[in-house]
């Protein structure tokens, strides 16, 4: 696909932020190639995501930067640009559960999801032989309950390492401390196997069994200090009856918990997500 620049912005409303933006880029010779933006009245706030035709423009993204800089800042923007030839670099994080991380391996395999993913992380060892079939080298990196310092400090220095820009937990199940959260902002993404806000914190699905729910559901968030409360990237949810046990519930929930992550990090890795405050625009 050709190569192209996406400019993401958020900023206080007011008249002519789109004719700014589109002004810039034409009058550079850039093309728009897709744009998408939302104005939010509750709080006053303009969000936008355009993507531009890059062998237009007679810039580098560090040039395209500097040249949008005064604009930005004339409008008071949050924004980024990035470029879409320059893959994100994903690195997955499991425990036992293999489905989630199986199917975003597939995806990754068959190039449906444009990424790298350099290595996966565990802290179990038994998944190591799915991920080594596709050429990604595997952690395993035990965790002592009675002291998981280690583990966390072994998990960073690894991110660090492969020079990951997302952190994916498909279902990897140990609290990450404050210091990961905190040096990773909307950087790390989970899926949850619960409709949230419903049933957070573990054992989601045997919350919802006591609760008798007629919906279960899976929702992929970014993750901060504050347990499964992240901004929400994407959610779906699925039906179920008072038949249903735990266990059928566990079986049931996995199509929607692999669908919700793939989709959800998807938008993350296309830049279709904005995050403001504690929520997201997600332009998909
Ligand atoms: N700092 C955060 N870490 C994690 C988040 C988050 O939002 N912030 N999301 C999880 C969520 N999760 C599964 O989706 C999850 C919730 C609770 C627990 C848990 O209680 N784990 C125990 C250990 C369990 C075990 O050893 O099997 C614990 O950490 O003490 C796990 C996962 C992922 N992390």
């Amino acid at each position: 696909m050709e190569r192209r620049y996406r400019l993401i912005l958020a900023c206080p409303d007011r008249v002519g932020i789109v004719a700014m933006v589109s002004n810039f880029i034409s009058s550079h010779g850039g093309s728009i190639t897709d744009a998408n933006q939302h104005s939010d009245p509750s709080i006053g706030w303009f969000f936008m995501r355009v993507e531009i035709g890059a062998v237009m423009l007679p810039f580098e993204l560090d040039a395209l930067k500097k040249a949008f800089s005064p604009i930005a800042q004339s409008f008071e923007m949050q924004w980024r640009i990035t470029d879409s030839s320059k893959p994100k670099r994903v690195v997955l994080m499991a425990s036992r559960e293999s489905h989630c991380l199986a199917d975003l391996l597939y995806r990754f395999h068959s190039k449906e999801l444009s990424c790298e993913i350099p290595c996966v992380i565990s802290n179990h060892d038994d998944l190591r032989k799915m991920v080594e079939w596709h050429d990604i080298p595997y952690h395993h990196v035990p965790v002592d309950k009675d002291n998981k310092q280690p583990h966390f400090d072994k998990v960073t220095s690894l991110i660090k390492e492969y020079q990951a820009d997302v952190i994916v937990l498909a279902r990897y199940m140990q609290i990450l401390p404050y210091e990961l959260c905190d040096q990773y902002p909307q950087q790390v993404i989970n899926i949850h196997h619960s409709f949230l806000p419903s049933f957070a914190g573990a054992k989601p699905y045997h919350q919802a069994h006591d609760r008798g729910v007629k919906l279960i559901g899976a929702t992929c968030h970014y993750v901060t200090q504050d347990l499964d409360e992240g901004p929400i990237i994407d959610q779906d949810v699925i039906r179920i009856s008072h038949r249903d046990q735990p266990e059928d519930m566990v079986r049931l929930g996995r199509d929607v918990e692999k669908n919700v992550l793939a989709r959800g990090l998807r938008c993350h890795l296309e830049d279709r997500v904005l995050v403001h405050g504690n929520k997201t625009v997600v332009f998909n």
